[in-house]
């Protein structure tokens, strides 16, 4: 099988990639279970990626009920090093309006039910999370964004993305101590993401398009699933040409990343006295390291 050092995972509104050639679905299994659809292997301006939908093809998985660990793992199977996230947001400020693009850097946690971690059963570690976007991946996604100048609309670059378990959306007080916190976007998926792509060592950025103003905004309904689904069919076509252009600017030159080496200091655990079958279970995480 060819290399395939690009990931694609697609959320809302994006459950597939028109322009990928040469398409091969294949039924992964990880050592955590079956991956949220068939990953979708292919190519994209000559070079091979791995697209995935995050809730299905079909929207069929909650975000609580993601299986994050098997979708990450079965990324780092298929030789994955740099995985883009394209994610529909709710919009927490004023001069980010729907279809507009932000390209995050920061996350606040406000999930209750996900499990962040392919550690325990007698491995620990602790991966530096400081800065949880790749800065050098998120640069080229943004890079991307700007010389497509995709008409009426607007990219932002930074910024804080709240990540609440949901399904409900948020309450006119959350989502008001959300933006006296000064956060930017908010969206149900991408920190668990952020987190296990960073113990896999891949670099991770997300694309965050927005379709909605939350239910702060005084002029503009609170979000309802009609006015997400009439954005994300825009954002679906304008994700795409962001990724096709992200993908034929990383192949050229394929930036370095913090988080290929984040397990370099994170481990605790002395491997040799380790649990093996806990050893076997993360091998394709540990194996530089033992
Ligand atoms: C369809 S509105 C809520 C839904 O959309 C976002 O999904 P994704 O991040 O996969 O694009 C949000 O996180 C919620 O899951
Ligand atoms: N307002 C919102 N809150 C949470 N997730 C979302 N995804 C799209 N819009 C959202």
């Amino acid at each position: 099988m060819a290399e395939t050092r690009i990931g694609i995972i697609g959320g809302s509104g994006l459950y597939k990639m028109d322009a990928l050639k040469n398409i091969e679905e294949v039924q992964v299994q990880t050592p955590f279970g079956a991956p949220s659809d068939a990953l979708i292997l292919g190519t994209l301006e000559d070079t091979r990626v791995a697209f995935l939908a995050r809730h299905g093809r079909n929207h069929t998985l909650l975000p609580s009920e993601l299986p994050f660990r098997a979708n990450i793992y079965a990324m780092k199977q298929l030789g994955v090093e740099y995985l883009i996230s394209a994610s529909a947001v709710g919009s927490l400020k004023e001069e980010v309006k729907p279809l507009d693009m932000v390209v995050p850097d920061q996350f606040i946690d406000r999930t209750k039910n996900r499990v962040s971690t392919f550690f325990g059963e007698g491995i620990v570690a602790h991966i530096a999370f400081g800065d949880p976007i790749c800065k050098n991946l998120a640069g080229v996604v943004a890079e991307a964004i700007a010389k497509l100048n995709l008409p009426d609309i607007t990219v932002h670059r930074g910024g804080t993305y709240v990540c609440m378990e949901g399904p409900a959306f948020s309450t006119k007080a959350e989502s008001n101590l959300y933006r006296s916190w000064g956060a930017k976007v908010i969206g149900m998926t991408n920190l668990p993401e952020a987190k296990l792509a960073r113990e896999a060592e891949i670099a991770y950025a997300t694309l965050a398009l927005v379709t909605d103003y939350d239910c702060w905004h005084p002029d503009h309904d609170s979000v309802t699933v009609d006015m997400v689904i009439a954005n994300l069919q825009r954002n679906a076509v304008n994700a795409q040409k962001v990724i096709q252009e992200t993908v034929r600017r990383l192949s050229e030159n394929p930036p370095s990343s913090d988080a290929h080496s984040a397990l370099k200091f994170a481990i605790l655990t002395n491997l040799d006295k380790a649990p093996v079958a806990t050893k076997e279970k993360l091998a394709l995480l540990l194996k530089k390291y033992i």
